[in-house]
């Protein structure tokens, strides 16, 4: 008798995966690899910003009060004191009706509280600056502080590091920033029918694609790749692989086997190791089989061995563990409106996560089938970028609908969005 499975709607599935607690280690990386890591601790302004009131031009740093009677009928004259390049500190005193030449980026003379641009004077004599017009205190000054405040949580522990935050964390010398250890995902692949990519062809043979995609996803969702290889379908040598490579990973993803065919023993290998099956069967296509095990902390993720739901098991179960181990507080894909770009007539019970394409016509977000859409397909693959989410019920739907999209390539993320 073929085992009955119950299926469980989408959201209760992803529930109980995230219900699980995580672990999340830091450690301490040099900021020239820092990029794409998350933060683990708050990036806190160590100092103002800029640290000291400073030039935004190249001119002079005058006394505004000295200028106050200038115009074009009576020009002022300024005896040029020094001239204070960025880096440098002046080194004598501004006093009355004297200027120091200043460039953009170095430190006010602490006489002076305006600065007037190189383009608006003249030098009637070596070492004079005449000027024509009035300035007012606090004219072209950057002023000490007004980029960010000494103690402000700029960037909040959790977040995403881009190449701002590399500013951010050069500006406030973080040398070493503390980041969350990326969760080692094992992968390994299961069924008899595998060849290695660099193999031949060979009759009722397919090569191993599954592997690599999820390696290359799982790289997407910031975590480090083992691959573990692939192994034939039998039970001893599943079982055997299975637990030895739960001892040297944190997740452990296999992809096949979870079926009920005679060959797919990944049921039988969850019952042997005694792990916690969280679920074996989700109301949605593709990846209605994927079933996610927990055994002592650890996750096992048992993906379908068709391409196109491998990939969308992982996306819905296996990225948030990864993000939530990263430490985002938003560990799931983001669900964004838009409009249904074609035809997609074949109604399902389950709901359907067709893999599409994101196009923008007239600010407005339209997604397409990107092609060939059963659970097996390879080929669509290459040109999804979101997961258009429809409904299960009994009706198809025509372009123009209005759909949900799961977006897959941005670094933005959700709270629980099912
Ligand atoms: N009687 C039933 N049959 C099937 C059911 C069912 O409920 N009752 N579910 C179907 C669904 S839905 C899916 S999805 C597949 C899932 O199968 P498995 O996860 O057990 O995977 P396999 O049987 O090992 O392989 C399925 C398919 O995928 C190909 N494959 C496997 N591994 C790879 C890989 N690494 N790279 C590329 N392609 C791979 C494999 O050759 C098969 O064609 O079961 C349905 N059957
Ligand atoms: O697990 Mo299947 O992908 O629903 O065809
Ligand atoms: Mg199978």
């Amino acid at each position: 008798m073929v085992e009955q499975r119950k299926p469980i709607p989408v959201a209760e599935a992803v529930q109980r995966v995230i219900d699980k607690q995580v672990f999340s280690k830091t450690e301490k990386v040099h900021i020239e690899k820092a990029l794409g890591r998350r933060l683990a601790e708050d990036l806190v302004a160590t100092h103002a910003v800029p640290p000291f009131d400073r030039s935004p031009y190249d001119g002079f740093a005058v006394r505004s009060a000295d200028t106050k009677k200038a115009s074009r009928e009576n020009p002022v004259d300024f005896n040029v004191t020094e001239t204070i390049g960025a880096g440098a500190v002046q080194s004598m005193p501004v006093g009355a009706f004297e200027a120091a030449r200043i460039m953009t980026g170095a430190m006010m003379p602490a006489e002076c509280d305006a600065v007037v641009m190189l383009e608006l004077t003249s030098e009637p004599e070596p070492g004079v600056m005449r000027l024509k017009r009035a300035f007012n205190k606090g004219d072209n000054i950057s002023f000490k502080g007004e980029d960010a405040v000494e103690g402000t949580v700029l960037v909040e522990k959790g977040t995403l590091i881009n190449p701002g935050t590399i500013a951010l964390l050069a500006t406030f010398g973080y040398e070493y920033i503390t980041v969350a250890v990326k969760p080692v995902v094992g992968l390994l692949a299961t069924g008899s029918e595998l060849l290695e990519v660099g193999e031949p062809l060979e009759p009722g043979k397919i090569r191993n694609s599954n592997a690599l995609m999820a390696a290359a996803q799982i790289e997407r969702a910031g975590a480090e790749v083992k691959m573990l290889g692939k192994l034939s379908d039998d039970l001893e040598a599943c079982y055997e692989s299975v637990r030895k490579a739960m001892q040297e990973v944190d997740i452990l993803i296999t992809t096949g086997g979870v079926s009920v065919g005679d060959f797919d023993f990944l049921p039988e290998v969850y019952k042997r190791l005694e792990a916690e099956v969280l679920f074996n069967k989700v109301a949605m296509r593709p990846g209605s089989v994927t079933t996610v095990a927990h055994k002592d902390g650890q996750f096992l993720f048992g993906l379908s061995g068709n391409p196109s739901a491998c990939y969308v098991g992982f996306e819905l179960f296996t990225r948030p563990v990864i993000q939530q181990m990263l430490g985002n507080p938003k560990p799931h894909l983001p669900l964004e409106d838009a409009v249904l770009g074609a035809d997609f007539t074949k109604p399902n019970p389950f709901t359907r996560f067709v893999r599409g394409t994101l196009a923008i016509r007239n600010g407005q977000l339209e997604a397409s089938p990107s092609g060939f859409n059963k659970s097996s397909a390879v080929s669509s693959l290459a040109a999804t970028n979101c997961l258009i989410v429809l409904p299960g019920g009994t009706r198809g739907f025509t372009a123009g609908d209005h759909v949900k999209v799961a977006l897959l390539e941005t670094a933005e993320s959700s709270e629980m969005p099912w």
